[in-house]
């Protein structure tokens, strides 16, 4: 049985410190605090990584360097298990836990208890692929993380600088590769190949799509989108804006997924380039998160978020799988998270299933894994569609009986390959998003129509310790602190469509606060009296009071 090799984690691991003053915690988004803090962690999860190949016998783990939306000098690295999914929830605990170890010593005592705790047979190889974005902090975390895989001795294979869903693309293509379940080459080419030809055929026939215009947030999907581009040709006019990846000091500054979502308004240097009519999309810092927004006749800012991207492609399948003669067989279900916004909730239960799920992620993708077709966003754009392995082998053995079913059949065939369904994907939504509109002959306006947004706020409240704030049902109730809820409840209760929750953040230091009602002035209101609630209840810095209220 091979031993651990101690002297070279040991002689590596000197060289990569713990900083004694901070915790590290592995959570949502993977670590993700100030990039020139995280030098100990990189090197760390490099042996994790190598580890958790170990432990499922040589199958590749996936590394991602990023801070995604977050400002640039913040970055961070999550693990992408074997079938291009987050990290498994169990192993999230010992990356904290190995994160954490105050000094080399504790860090190989460390390992030492993983390797006995999982079962971790030594003699297995470890495989990992790793890739960062633009981040100027970037490529020194990678050294780091390349010294933990020189210590363990894995296999690395560096797929330089690209966005998450390609390196989950990439994770899921090399562990699939000569079976019968390959989800492509596992290449930049094959990714972009992917998309781009079943793009092509899903809109043959159609006019081609209006000048969509691209705000790539100067981060990672600049580089991305304008290689796409170059795959995609004449069949979709694309306007790439905001595409300085290397000026410091401009990524996701007042561009970006998150900054229209949060604001809800155009990014500024977009002002004069969309001109009334025009349909643009914003991506964030590492492309997994996408944005619509057009500006109608009167040059009026309307936003297409997450749950308008669901309401437009989970109606379309429904309508494709019935004119393919499969609504009996294929199930097509719908998750969002208590962000959703109440009119999309409404919208979507009329028409099928609709399961409310934690925040983050892993939570809406397992939940989407119980449909036969699973169509899950968050509100701020991140989602994808899954297709069940069972509706996958449905599709290519299905014999239709007439050519209308024959077409929707194909439709849907290349819709499977037109979708990421490792992971919520910017550029693949758009495309996604383009097709529907192609064939709905939507321009933004119908799209927009198919549901009135209520009005909504979400705020941030700073306070003593989030970790009080405790929630259940899918974390639309506070069960702690006791009392809070009813008092939260008494206030919802005064307001015309009124809904609110509160939660701590899983990336932030904050607890947040939504509130939605049927007039804007009403929303804004609920949502900073709960948040003057919460700030009451739980205590912090005075100057930080939500302001409305001092
Ligand atoms: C309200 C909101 O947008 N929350 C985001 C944010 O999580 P918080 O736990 O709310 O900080 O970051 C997560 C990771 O990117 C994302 O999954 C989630 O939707
Ligand atoms: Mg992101």
């Amino acid at each position: 049985m091979p031993e651990l090799p101690v002297r070279a984690i040991q002689v590596l691991a000197d060289a990569h410190p713990k900083p004694s003053h901070l915790y590290f915690q592995y959570g949502t988004a993977g670590f993700r605090t100030l990039g020139s803090t995280l030098d100990s962690v990189l090197f760390r999860v490099g042996i994790l990584a190598g580890l958790r190949s170990k432990r499922l016998d040589g199958r590749t783990i996936g590394v991602m360097v990023t801070a995604s939306h977050n400002p640039e000098q913040d970055n961070g690295v999550k693990l992408v298990d074997p079938r291009g999914e987050m990290l498994e929830a169990s192993w999230e605990v010992h990356a904290t836990a190995l994160a954490n170890a105050p000094s080399t010593d504790a860090f190989i005592e460390a390992v030492s208890a993983l390797v006995q705790s999982a079962r971790i047979d030594l003699s297995k190889p470890a495989r990992v692929v790793y890739a960062r974005d633009t981040r100027p902090s970037g490529p020194a975390l990678i050294s780091a993380l390349e010294d933990g895989f020189k210590a363990l001795g894995v296999e690395a294979r560096d797929a330089g600088v690209t966005t998450t869903p390609i390196l989950h693309y990439l994770v899921k293509a090399i562990n699939t590769k000569g079976t019968n379940e390959s989800y492509g080459d596992d290449s930049e080419d094959g990714y972009y190949t992917k998309l781009s030809a079943s793009f092509k055929k899903l809109i043959a026939g159609k006019a081609t799509p209006d000048t969509v215009v691209i705000d790539c947030a100067n981060g990672v999907g600049a580089i991305a989108a304008k290689n796409l581009q170059a795959y995609l040709g004449t069949s979709i006019p694309l306007v790439l804006e905001n595409t300085d990846t290397t000026s410091r000091g401009k990524l996701n500054d007042s561009c970006g997924a998150d900054y229209v979502k949060t604001m809800q308004r155009l990014p500024p240097n977009l002002v004069d380039v969309m001109k009334p009519g025009q349909r643009a999309c914003s991506l964030d810092g590492d492309a997994d998160r996408l944005m619509y927004y057009y500006l109608d006749e009167r040059g009026q800012f309307h936003m297409l978020d997450g749950d308008k991207i669901a309401a437009l492609v989970a109606a379309f399948i429904v309508e494709q799988v019935k004119l393919a003669g499969l609504e009996s067989e294929i199930k097509v279900g719908v998750v969002q998270t208590a962000y959703a916004n109440g009119a999309s909730t409404k919208y979507l239960e009329e028409r099928l299933p609709v399961k409310c799920v934690s925040t983050g992620v892993k939570h809406l993708h397992h939940a989407a894994e119980h449909y036969s077709i699973g169509v899950y966003f968050e509100a701020n754009g991140h989602g994808t569609v899954l297709f069940s392995p069972a509706t996958q082998e449905i599709l290519t053995k299905h014999e239709p009986s007439t050519p209308a079913q024959s077409t929707a059949l194909n439709h849907l065939i290349n819709l499977t390959q037109l979708i990421n369904q490792t992971v919520g994907d910017a550029l693949s939504d758009m495309l996604l998003v383009e097709v529907v509109l192609a064939h709905k002959s939507y321009s933004g306006v119908e799209w927009n129509s198919l549901y009135a947004d209520l009005p909504n706020r979400l705020v941030k409240v700073v306070v003593g310790d989030r970790n009080a704030f405790k929630t259940e049902d899918a974390e639309r109730r506070l069960v702690n602190p006791p009392g809070l809820q009813e008092k939260i409840h008494e206030l919802v209760r005064r307001y015309e469509g009124g809904r609110s929750f509160v939660r701590p953040s899983g990336t932030e230091d904050v607890v947040r606060v939504y509130a939605e009602a049927v007039l804007r002035a009403q929303a804004d209101e609920l949502a900073f009296r709960v948040a003057g609630l919460v700030y009451d209840e739980a205590g912090g810095d005075p100057a930080k009071r939500p302001k409305e209220f001092i």
